[in-house]
């Protein structure tokens, strides 16, 4: 017998008789993450696109045979919790979640799209006292919020109160989602935090009456894609850009709104969100000028002496990346840097130091995610630089996106000798992927462990320029490598 590789994700949820949401949204947005789903029904609702006509609350029997049926043969990888229609279920779920390990996340279902009550009253409180301590991961939306939290939210800028405030019941962590008040720049912005650090999350402000089924669908996307392995923060990305597909592609079914679409892995830039640490500001963010063109071969070295001895071979982009100078030796090394670009009319980059980048007026910079919590983004832009950012995973593209630079780095590609990576590599398919969702919009290259013969798998998947330490500076012979590799990126972009 085949061994089992598909990971299981359990839905604790009430049935939506007409499709849309519910553990028929949940069963949909699993197959679409590629998990196995099993549900633990709660309560049999019967409803279509324009009310809940009818609740019927599972017998506790039924729902405690449901949940011991999948217990003892097809154990949960991760648990989403839905509708928990009355006190009896919801204390019955605590319990069970008492000894169970994994990661659970809540999507607190109060009320329908059509305005119907899906929970009783008194719930909420039971709710807040035995589930919330057991919640890795908490989804409620505006009006939820404002029910657990028993006050109104009355603007964007209270929500990052109420979400802290919400964690402060017992939530190990929790997304603020949706709803009108969270509009702004002709996007939404939803916020979470652990109550350590938060972060907002913008997303395209779509146009439809066909939301039904919007929450049930987020939630049960973040559950899959923890599922699949994603970290909570590339989970919360990839669902977030689920949703955003599902709104987009959504029709009109019955007479109401219609049910969110469920279309497959998101592949447009338009559906993901971009990231932001503080609440975005009102009107323009910052511009930062284009790479005029593909970047092409682009070394990374640790010396003007090798910017020299490359620029001559014709390298058209290249990067300082300087660890161990400081002080006047830096600078003058990153005057070199910049000089030498110039006259060969070459893009020079700096890496990690974007002030005295812009004391030199250099071509660009090239940002960590880490330098991205410290550096003045604003001043970069204003001094007219070009901004580099590095990324890793799914929620680090959103964060580079946030900022628009204007190029994407994508790496690992590979495993690399030549820095010290917490991140696995992301592979050739994965790399493809990040070409087809962001190569329309943005100047990409691929970095990491990249040599002569991996680039051109490499430049197959569509990116015009890889990136390398090793492959050229440890190199017998770095300028036939050079000359050769040059060719390989002409013979890519024609
Ligand atoms: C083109 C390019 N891509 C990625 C990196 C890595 O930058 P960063 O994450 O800042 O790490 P360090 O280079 O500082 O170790 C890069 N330098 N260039
Ligand atoms: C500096 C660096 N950044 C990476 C990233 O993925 O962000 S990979 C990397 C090292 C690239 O060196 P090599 O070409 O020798 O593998």
């Amino acid at each position: 017998m085949a061994s089992r590789k598909k990971p299981i994700v359990w839905s604790i949820a009430g049935s939506d008789s007409g499709g849309g949401a519910g553990i028929q949204a949940d069963l949909a947005t699993f197959h679409n993450f590629a998990v196995h789903g099993c549900t633990v029904i709660t309560a049999i609702t019967a409803q279509n696109s324009f009310a809940v006509g009818h609740v019927s609350v599972t017998p506790r029997r039924t729902l405690a045979a449901q949940i011991n049926a999948l217990d003892s043969d097809l154990p949960a990888d991760v648990i989403k919790l839905g509708m928990l229609a009355d006190e009896g279920v919801v204390s019955m779920v605590a319990k069970y979640l008492e000894g169970y390990i994994g990661f659970v996340v809540c999507d607190p279902v109060m009320v329908s799209t059509s305005g119907g009550e899906l929970m009783a009253t008194g719930v909420c409180e039971c709710l807040i006292e035995k589930l919330l301590p057991r919640c890795d991961l908490l989804t409620p939306n505006l009006s939820e919020a404002e029910a657990i939290l028993n006050r109104k939210i009355k603007g964007l800028d209270e929500i990052e109160r109420a979400a802290a405030d919400i964690v402060a019941l017992g939530a190990r962590s929790v997304i603020i989602t949706g709803g009108h008040l969270t509009a702004r720049n002709n996007e939404r912005h939803d916020y979470w935090t652990d109550g350590i650090e938060g972060f907002w999350l913008s997303g395209a402000n779509i146009d439809t009456l066909n939301t039904h089924g919007t929450g049930c669908t987020f939630s049960s996307a973040i559950a899959a894609a923890i599922a699949r392995g994603y970290d909570l923060r590339d989970a919360l990305v990839i669902a977030k850009a689920y949703v955003s597909q599902g709104l987009r592609m959504a029709v009109q079914l019955g007479g109401g709104p219609g049910p969110v679409a469920h279309v497959g892995w998101p592949q447009r830039l338009a559906d993901f969100p971009s990231f932001s640490r503080r609440l975005p500001a009102l009107g323009p963010r910052p511009v930062f000028p284009s790479c005029d063109g593909e970047l092409g071969l682009y070394p990374v070295v640790d010396s003007a002496d090798w910017i020299a001895r490359l620029l001559v071979c014709g390298v058209k982009t290249i990067q300082l990346r300087v660890k161990n100078l400081q002080g006047e030796a830096l600078r003058k090394e990153i005057q070199r840097a910049v000089a030498l670009g110039r006259e060969y009319n070459a893009r020079v980059f700096i890496n990690d130091f974007w002030k005295i980048a812009i004391e030199e007026q250099a071509y660009g910079v090239h940002l960590g995610q880490e330098d991205l919590d410290v550096a003045d983004i604003a001043m970069i832009a204003k001094a007219g630089l070009r901004l580099g950012v590095s990324t890793h995973t799914y929620y680090e593209v959103a964060r580079a996106h946030g900022l628009r630079p204007s190029y994407i780095a994508i790496g690992p590609v590979y495993s690399t000798t030549s820095k010290q990576m917490p991140f696995s590599p992301q592979g050739v398919p994965q790399l493809r992927r990040w070409v087809g969702i962001l190569g329309g919009d943005y100047t990409l290259t691929a970095i990491g462990g990249i040599d002569i013969k991996r680039a051109k798998e490499v430049l197959r998947t569509g990116v015009r320029s890889v990136a390398m330490i090793s492959a050229i500076t440890q190199a017998e012979d770095p300028e036939a490598v050079v000359a050769e590799l040059m060719a390989l990126h002409e013979a890519a972009a024609t």
